[in-house]
């Protein structure tokens, strides 16, 4: 299923679905071994994990997918999760996207588009 993106300039400067999942395939294992952010990620099943951020990724940037996750606020709220631990999976997304040779200026669009999901996901205050 797909809807036709009105500017898609940030999916295609990813990469489109192949650098997206590029990303996405380094994020999920770092945020599983970085001591940061491990025991929220202990009991995930990574696969699912990765195929929700793949779609989100994909909607945000402007690509022509369709996310099929919880809301973020759904998704988050039985986690105590504080303002430190999502700068660290800022970090640990940085970390992916430098891995996988994505231009700063490319990563910063993505984390500004990422960044007001806060609002629904940072509950420890
Ligand atoms: C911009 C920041 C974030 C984004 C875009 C994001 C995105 C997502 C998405 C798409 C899911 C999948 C929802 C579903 O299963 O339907 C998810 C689940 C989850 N997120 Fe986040 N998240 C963010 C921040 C955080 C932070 C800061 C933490 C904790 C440090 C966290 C921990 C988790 C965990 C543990 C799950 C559940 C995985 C499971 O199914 O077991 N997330 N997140």
């Amino acid at each position: 299923q797909s809807a036709p993106a009105a500017d898609d300039t940030l999916f295609r400067a990813l990469g489109a679905r192949p650098g997206i999942d590029a990303i996405v395939d380094d994020f999920v294992p770092r945020l599983v071994a970085d001591p940061r952010t491990s025991e929220f990620f202990r009991k995930t099943n990574q696969a699912h994990l990765k195929q929700m951020l793949e779609e989100q990724f994909c909607v945000v940037s402007g690509g022509p997918c369709v996310y099929t996750g919880l809301p973020m606020k759904t998704a988050h709220q039985d986690m105590d999760i504080s303002k430190g631990d999502f700068n660290a999976l800022v970090e640990v997304l940085q970390a992916a996207m430098d891995a996988q040779h994505v231009p700063f200026a490319t990563q910063n669009q993505l984390l500004a588009r990422l960044a007001p999901m806060h609002r629904d996901i940072v509950n420890v205050h």
